[in-house]
């Protein structure tokens, strides 16, 4: 009988390149309310327009961006209703252009990583916007003219933990085939949760104050070619959790309406006071340094979520600032945000002439959270930055 041969990578796998896009037009965080209320035809809800407003001025976000232009709404009216039967349209929209947006934030992480095309070994894609089959993950690779031999694992409804949940399989995948180059990808559309506002479902409306779209794709691999490659972190450990009590907190249900969000108000509370057993256990990786002696990479899920888990460690202001910008520049794009954040990471840190890609720190986590709720985590190490 043959001997089982299997060759593994060497080192951790590494983060080499982030590419990141969004749709064209921005959508003012201020000019939204008057916006989103025209075009469901809601005007007439002045108190629950005014509850949106004051919503949407403490949100901490400055813009967001939509695919769904007013121009693209206008020619799918099911879409602007609370419940109108509208899945086909939104799913005509996300099987499209949900790859699409990938395809614009891969070419740029190909571009930066600088290594042909067909040494991409394998893709993981996910997304909560749309699903199909063959996936979004095949529409990609041939968008990109990779090699059909690549080794595809598509990812539906992860929610906002996605970008960690890929990061997580693409560290395994990586570190144990030797040379795989992993194109990680997350990409998401608001077009299948889009929808009018409702008295009764006060939830979507705090959705719709805050999510918007936005694709992002790293490259994984493990022993990085030296003068070739350019290793960004490397991802030491990744772990998920279920927090107790959290059943129903948030929760997505795919109906002939769209994808109907639930949050409950307490979801702020839940993260911040049921986290700290997997941050830990997590930087137990790292020798247990102190909150404020790491870098935090943090899913901006929304602002009152990011101002507890704050308070709850005691983080100094600066610690969630590459979060908090991210926030502020593009609101939640669910899954794909906490990648926007890594790459927010790197340039804070080269632009404050950091000795490190972690402001300077040697350990950080990347902290994401979603339906569930489930929190994954990922233990990045910072590579040292060569101007320091
Ligand atoms: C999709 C995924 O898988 C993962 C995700 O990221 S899910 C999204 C997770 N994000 C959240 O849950 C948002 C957390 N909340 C926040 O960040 C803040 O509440 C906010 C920025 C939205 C608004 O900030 P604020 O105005 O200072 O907060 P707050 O006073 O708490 O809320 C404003 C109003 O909305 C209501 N509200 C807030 N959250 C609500 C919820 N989940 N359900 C119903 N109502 C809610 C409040 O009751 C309040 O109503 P009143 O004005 O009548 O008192």
């Amino acid at each position: 009988m043959a001997a089982y041969k299997h060759e593994r990578a060497t080192g951790p796998a590494t983060v080499l390149a982030i590419g990141k896009a969004v749709p064209s037009t921005a959508y003012p965080q201020n000019e939204y309310p008057d916006f989103f209320f025209n075009i469901t035809n809601c005007n007439e809800k002045t108190a629950l327009k005014a509850k949106f407003a004051r919503i949407c001025a403490n949100s901490g976000i400055k813009q967001r961006y939509f695919h769904c232009t007013e121009e693209i709404l206008k020619a799918n009216p099911s879409m602007c209703t609370y419940k109108d039967a509208s899945l086909d349209v939104r799913q005509d929209i996300a099987i499209r252009e949900v790859p699409r947006l990938a395809e614009k934030a891969a070419v740029k992480a190909l571009e930066e990583w600088g290594r042909p095309r067909s040494e991409i070994s394998h893709v993981v894609f996910a997304t909560t916007s749309g699903v199909n089959m063959p996936g979004a993950d095949l529409t990609l690779t041939r968008l990109l003219g990779l090699n059909p031999d690549v080794n595809r694992t598509m990812l539906y409804q992860q929610g906002c933990f996605g970008g960690a949940t890929v990061l997580r399989v693409a560290k395994d995948l990586a570190e144990n085939n030797k040379g795989a180059r992993v194109l990680t990808v997350v990409s998401e559309l608001t077009c299948v949760t889009f929808r009018a506002p409702n008295e009764e479902h006060l939830d979507n409306l705090v959705g719709s104050a805050i999510f918007g779209d936005g694709a992002a794709v790293l490259i994984v691999g493990s022993d990085p070619v030296p003068e070739v490659e350019k290793p960004q972190f490397e991802i030491h450990w990744s772990g998920e959790t279920i927090l107790p009590e959290s059943d129903g907190a948030i929760e997505g249900r795919l109906t002939e309406a769209g994808l109907m969000f639930h949050l409950l108000k307490d979801v702020p509370g839940l993260i911040s006071r049921n986290t700290l057993p997997i941050f830990n256990k997590a930087i137990e990786v790292a020798g247990s340094p102190g909150w404020n002696d790491i870098f935090w990479c943090v899913h901006p899920g929304g602002r009152a979520i990011l101002d507890e888990v704050e308070k709850t460690l005691q983080l100094k202001k600066e610690k969630m600032l590459a979060t908090r910008e991210v926030l502020h520049d593009y609101g939640n794009m669910s899954g794909a945000s906490v990648l926007f954040v890594l790459d927010q990471m790197r340039k804070r840190s080269a632009e404050m002439n950091a000795s490190t890609s972690g402001e300077g720190h040697e350990w950080g986590l990347v902290v994401a959270f979603g339906p569930g709720l489930t929190v994954e985590v990922s233990v990045l190490k910072a590579i040292p930055l060569k101007f320091a």
